[in-house]
């Protein structure tokens, strides 16, 4: 049975439940469940902190994970990234009052407050940077209003909590961070079940990233209509009862769709439909 840990709280936790069920798992119904098995899909799920994840994969007493990709490098712990899930996207970086610094060069001997010290000391190590790090459990925006640390350093999405508390961003971005699947370092990557479950949730990420077109056009056009939907192999082409006139069939990225209908409109093909792909294997 393969033994995959899921985030149970958080940002990451919904997100990754749905991409599951996406890709045909068995979910918990109520969040206090802590683990369940799916039977039909020999997999079992640990419910466990997003934070956690990363070292209970290191273990070695589960075999795979989804966490942040942030919180992996924050755990040091000996697991690695596998396939990236497309959620929970968000940069690290320091932020403070503004004027405050304008890159990591300026913080010799500041307090930074963060939740993710190993990131933050690392950060700092690199660069030669002597600087305290306070750890800070979360809402660490408030620690400078309160006089805990004079910068922080934490996850920023749309920047709202940062501007709410009177903050800016300083310095270059220090990592992007999406949710990942993890597994331990140096694991076996031909176990057949470990594989069999990222092509799932690959099969997920294609269906939710592509769509697939059809049109009809003449065969004169066809090369241009060929090279705007080239599809990730190639393209089926059928022949129509109408003589000089083919059926095309290509996947499509989903955000270039309605350009693409255009422009083949433009070079004269017709009946052009798009339809969502509800699940994959490539
Ligand atoms: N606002 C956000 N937008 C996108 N990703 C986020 C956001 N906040 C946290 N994350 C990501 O979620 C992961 C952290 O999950 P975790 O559950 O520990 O924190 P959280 O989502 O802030 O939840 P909580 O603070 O309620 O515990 C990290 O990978 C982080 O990059
Ligand atoms: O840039 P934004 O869109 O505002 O998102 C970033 C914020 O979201 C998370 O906070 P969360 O609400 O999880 O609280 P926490 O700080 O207690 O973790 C994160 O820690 C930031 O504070
Ligand atoms: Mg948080």
């Amino acid at each position: 049975m393969l033994r995959i840990a899921v985030p149970n709280k958080g940002s990451l936790s919904g997100p990754a439940a749905d991409m599951l069920h996406e890709a045909g798992y068995r979910q918990r119904r109520e969040s206090k469940e802590l683990r369940i098995v799916d039977p039909g899909n020999e997999v079992e799920f640990f419910y466990l902190r997003p934070r956690d994840i990363a070292i209970y994969v290191s273990s070695g007493k589960l075999d795979i994970g989804i966490t942040g990709r942030d919180l992996l490098v924050d755990s040091g712990a000996e697991a690695e990234e596998i396939l990236p899930l497309g959620f929970a996207r968000s940069t690290f970086r320091y932020a403070g009052r503004p004027g405050a610094a304008t890159g990591v060069e300026n913080l010799k001997g500041k307090t930074v407050a963060t939740s993710y010290e190993g990131i933050v000391a690392r950060h700092l190590a690199d660069h030669g940077i002597d600087a305290s790090v306070v750890h800070l459990d979360g809402a660490v925006e408030t620690a400078i209003e309160l006089g805990v640390a004079e910068v922080i350093a934490d996850v920023v999405e749309t920047g709202t909590s940062l501007r709410n508390a009177g903050l800016e961003v300083f310095g270059e971005p220090i990592m992007k961070s999406e949710a990942v699947v993890i597994r331990r370092t140096g694991a076996d990557t031909e176990d057949a079940k470990a594989q069999q479950f990222l092509r799932r949730l690959q099969g997920v990420l294609v269906a939710r990233t592509y769509v697939m077109m059809d049109y009809d056009c003449r065969v004169e056009q066809l090369e241009k209509a060929v090279a705007l939907t080239p599809g990730l192999e190639s393209p089926t082409i059928s022949p129509l009862h109408n003589e000089g006139w083919v059926a095309v069939r290509a996947m499509v990225p989903a955000r270039d769709a309605q350009r693409i209908m255009d422009d083949l409109y433009e070079i004269g093909a017709r009946a052009i439909l798009t339809t969502a792909i509800h699940a994959c294997r490539l």
